[in-house]
């Protein structure tokens, strides 16, 4: 294994005064030195004090989210030996093929910590993160645990009551406004346990906490991708998940963006939530505020354990981190091969450190305090670690061993068709254009048909007119039928599929609510199509 620092420098002789204050202002950035910079300059999640980061997030208080809020049970995951296969169609050979995209790897991630899980592109990070989440069961092998019960062999939907998972691409519904979005989410995901002052209350407080306050009445659609990153957040604590997994919420988003998303999940980790994202290359300042660092490289784990501990963990691989160089660039690089790193022996050193993570009690940051009340330690055997919290919401401690049976009531499948049809009409009707073009369409064929045969159906001699005219109207009814179903369908996939794995509510409802939608435009079996066969 080679040295790690052999990095491009430039020789000290050739350095210009202007090149060297540059590396004095970017070593001041480098984790090596953030150590240095005093307490108060560093960016921190004060859970008392009210976060005002570029005065976007207004009222950014953990006391009042803590109240309307409240965190249920602590989860922690902790997830061994995952393998996961799948099969790739090889067009040498012709014949599909075996391919292993994760090989073994373990792990834990811990309430009230905010946990990345970074590595290289192709690494298998979202990969892992969708085994862990349950989105991507088949193929996946070995034994991921959520407070002691194995979820990947059942408990799967004890596992999703809790919680959620907020995927690359944002999956909001362009034509309705903030507001809108939040409170169909309001009334899918809490039902009628909560009122509607209640729900109205909970969603101005989650978008007041969020900086979306100013924009409830803007679009999703004119929404920037930082907000449009937020408000998927803010969609999904409706629910007040105890557990958030994010497959690379900052990506795509500018720097001050960034911080602030990773500021809101570092406060949402703070209350006691167990908050694990994949990131790309985060800025030195960002990466420190991450709790815990999950490094994958090539489907396996080279690194797990805390953000300061990792430079010190390569370095006793023998990699030195340049001290210029921003560690989670280095860390990048590092699992890119970029120093011929061994990563079997970083895999071999990283799975060491699961044991003993395993063993040591878990350190409470700044805000848990008042969510943790007793530790216990854990159980390495049966790997049931023992712990009691106290829940916010109650003075009743709950064991961690217990998934909670009760959870906010979801709205019957009655009202979920009944919301899912209201929002498909907003929809409709805002998408202006789009409508009239498929009534023009209508107006306009049933004007040419109209002309071209009009008056064969009193003609005896025109039977084959009368025929044409017959066939081509039914042809053009069912395929325009067909075509809006068949187009609307793949484009509202990607959104049905995220909304329903998050149960936001079932298929069916949905299902009937996208079809009875059409039923008004479809004149064959619509009002428009009884009139039709009337004239006839
Ligand atoms: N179903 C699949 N069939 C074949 N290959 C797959 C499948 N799913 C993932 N892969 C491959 O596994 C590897 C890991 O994919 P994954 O999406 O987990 O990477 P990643 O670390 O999240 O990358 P990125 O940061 O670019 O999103 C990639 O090489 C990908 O092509």
């Amino acid at each position: 294994m080679k040295q790690g620092s052999q990095s491009t420098k430039t020789p000290c002789c050739l350095k210009t005064p202007s090149m060297v204050s540059m590396e004095h202002r970017l070593q001041e950035t480098t984790l090596s030195n953030l150590s240095k910079i005093s307490s108060a300059e560093r960016v921190t999640v004060n859970p008392q004090q009210p976060i005002n980061n570029n005065n976007k997030f207004h009222t950014l208080n953990n006391q009042k989210i803590q109240r309307r809020f409240p965190r249920k049970l602590a989860v922690d995951i902790q997830f061994t030996d995952i393998y996961y296969r799948t099969r790739v169609w090889s067009l040498q050979q012709l014949k599909p093929s075996k391919k292993e995209i994760l090989h073994g790897v373990s792990g834990e991630f811990r309430s009230g910590e905010l946990t990345a899980i970074m590595g290289p592109s192709g690494a298998g990070k979202s990969t892992l993160l969708n085994i862990l989440a349950g989105y991507k069961m088949r193929g996946a092998e070995g034994s991921v645990k959520v407070n002691g019960r194995n979820i990947i062999k059942g408990h799967h939907n004890e596992f999703f009551r809790l919680s959620c998972y907020i995927m690359q691409e944002d999956a909001l519904r362009p034509a309705l406004t903030v507001k809108e979005a939040m409170t169909f989410v309001a009334h899918l995901r809490l039902g009628y346990s909560t009122s509607h002052r209640q729900k109205q209350k909970q969603i101005f407080d989650l978008l007041d906490m969020l900086g979306l306050a100013e924009h409830a009445n803007t679009r999703t659609v004119a929404l920037s991708g930082g907000q449009k990153k937020r408000l998927s957040i803010a969609l999904e604590l409706i629910s007040n998940p105890s557990v958030l997994l994010l497959d690379e919420p900052t990506t795509g988003l500018d720097s001050s963006s960034c911080s602030q998303c990773v500021s809101l999940l570092k406060l949402l980790a703070q209350q006691g939530r167990t908050v694990v994202c994949t990131i790309h290359q985060p800025s030195a300042l960002l990466f420190e505020m991450f709790d815990h660092l999950y490094a994958v490289a090539e489907g396996y784990c080279i690194y797990q354990g805390g953000v300061q501990g990792l430079l010190p963990f390569l370095a006793d691989m023998g990699l030195t981190c340049p001290s210029y160089h921003n560690p989670a660039d280095y860390l990048i690089e590092v699992a890119s091969g970029e120093y011929d790193a061994d990563l079997a022996v970083l895999a071999a050193e990283a799975a060491k450190s699961v044991s003993e993570r395993r063993k040591t009690p878990r350190t409470i940051t700044a805000g848990t305090e008042e969510v943790v009340k007793t530790i216990s330690g854990t159980n390495v055997d049966d790997q049931k670690p023992h712990a009691q919290y106290a829940s916010l919401a109650s003075s009743e401690d709950s064991s961690i061993d217990e998934i909670p049976e009760s959870s906010p009531v979801s709205a019957s499948l009655l009202a979920q068709f009944l919301l899912l049809y209201y929002r498909n009409i907003i929809v409709l009707c805002r998408n202006y254009k789009h409508f009239m073009i498929r009534i023009g369409a209508h107006l306009g064929i049933g004007l040419i048909f109209g002309f071209l045969y009009r008056g064969v159906g009193s003609k005896a001699d025109s039977v084959f007119a009368n025929y044409v005219y017959l066939y081509g109207t039914i042809l053009f009814l069912v395929y325009t039928g067909k075509m809006a179903v068949t187009l609307s369908f793949p484009l509202e996939m990607g959104t049905l599929r995220r909304e329903h794995f998050n149960r936001w509510y079932s298929l069916l409802p949905s299902f009937l609510a996208i079809i009875l939608i059409e039923i008004p435009i479809q004149p064959h079996y619509g009002p428009w199509g009884r009139f039709s066969l009337q004239q006839q």
